[in-house]
């Protein structure tokens, strides 16, 4: 019974990877290139295409096979190739992998409306909500696009940089069509990356944003050198803060406490190669927050994340302190200093 399924499940294995010729992936930043070459390594022949937007990173790319700007110390599989060209990127492209940050998401999808086919299913690796919206990427798609299209989000633990270097990395494919979400797994699983499937977008992508601006917070209290037990309850408070508002809008449990919740908490909270946890360790030292996005050329989602957080604390009526400190901390209300006193100051509660 057991063998007979897996030999099915690898069956089926086979097939999705085999009637695949030909994937697009939206943006060839850290991680766009990385999921990308995951999906390069699976099958020599699989044609994977990167859509940039700098003709330079495209000529290293297909000279090369290093993206210049981002992964310079990586060489690509052969079968990975850029290219600045919509039409040229997308043409016979049977899934699309979409790595543009969520605040420059809208203004790309509708730019691509006419040119993606209506039933190219998109596999969203974007983790943020949209400012001015508040909207999840499972909203800005269908919005942006002006039609209902198939998509699956990817998340959970997963640097980019330990994608490249073959670390054994564990993520989740969610879809709200559960063959879509099979798929995937069946897509991108491999000796070196665990995918689990769930139908839960909501609890895959609420928590995939608010981690971002968990790992801020704890990027501060490192920066601060408050030392282990105040990393500790800070990330523990984060963690029941992300719950009570993940559970009112509609989140399942198992994501919560699932690789794209507690397990992305803990990589981005606790793993130094964190964007996010960067921003908040400068900010702790000090540095001002423009001066921190001035030096860094990569995407750090939980800076504009952190202000929709604030819209929907309000909206679902739930108290989030540490994660509304982070966005006064980042408008310049408090700074880290002060946010530590306030909520060190807090009224003493009951667990929940
Ligand atoms: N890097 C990681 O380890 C990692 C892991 C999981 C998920 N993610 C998520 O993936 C998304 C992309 O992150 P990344 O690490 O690749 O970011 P990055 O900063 O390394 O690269 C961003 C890419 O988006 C492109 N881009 C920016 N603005 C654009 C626009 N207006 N139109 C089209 N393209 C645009 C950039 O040119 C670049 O190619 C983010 O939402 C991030 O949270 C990243
Ligand atoms: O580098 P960060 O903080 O954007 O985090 C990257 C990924 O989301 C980790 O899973």
């Amino acid at each position: 019974m057991r063998w007979s399924r897996v030999f099915r499940e690898r069956t089926d294995s086979v097939c999705v990877l085999q009637r695949t010729d030909k994937v697009v992936v939206f943006g060839g930043g850290s991680f766009g290139t990385a999921m990308g070459v995951a999906l390069a390594r699976q099958k020599r022949d699989l044609n994977v295409t990167l859509l940039l937007r700098d003709p330079y990173v495209c000529k290293d790319i297909n000279n090369t096979h290093v993206n210049t700007r981002y992964l310079k110390d990586h060489v690509l599989p052969e079968n990975v190739t850029a290219t600045t060209s919509l039409a040229e990127a997308i043409a016979g492209a049977q899934y699309a992998v979409h790595a543009v940050p969520v605040q420059h998401s809208r203004a790309f999808l509708q730019s691509i409306a006419g040119i993606l086919p209506p039933d190219v299913p998109i596999i969203s690796v974007s983790k943020g909500l949209e400012v001015g919206t508040g909207k999840m990427m499972s909203e800005v798609i269908p919005s942006a696009l002006g039609r209902k299209q198939p998509a699956a989000f990817l998340s959970g633990p997963s640097f980019a940089k330990e994608v490249m270097d073959l670390r054994p990395t564990g993520v989740v494919a969610a879809s709200r069509d559960p063959q879509l979400a099979r798929d995937m797994q069946q897509l991108f699983a491999s000796p070196f990356m665990r995918v689990n499937t769930t139908t839960d977008v909501i609890g895959v992508e609420i928590c995939g944003a608010l981690k971002n601006v968990l790992a801020i917070a704890a990027g501060i209290v490192e920066g601060l050198d408050l030392g282990h037990n105040a990393m500790a309850a800070l990330v523990a408070q984060g963690c029941s803060e992300i719950r009570w508002l993940a559970e009112k809008m509609g989140a399942k449990p198992a994501t919560i406490s699932g690789l794209s919740g507690l397990g992305d908490i803990m990589l981005t909270c606790y793993g130094s190669l964190s964007r996010n946890r960067s921003v908040g360790v400068k900010l702790g030292q000090g540095l001002k927050l423009e001066d921190i996005l001035a030096a860094s050329n990569q995407v750090a989602e939980g800076v504009t994340t952190a202000g929709v957080v604030v819209g929907l604390a309000r909206k679902y009526r739930v108290s989030l302190p540490v994660l509304t400190a982070v966005a006064q901390v980042l408008d310049g209300n408090l700074n880290a200093k002060e946010a530590v006193y306030e909520i060190m100051n807090l009224p003493q509660i009951e667990e929940r």
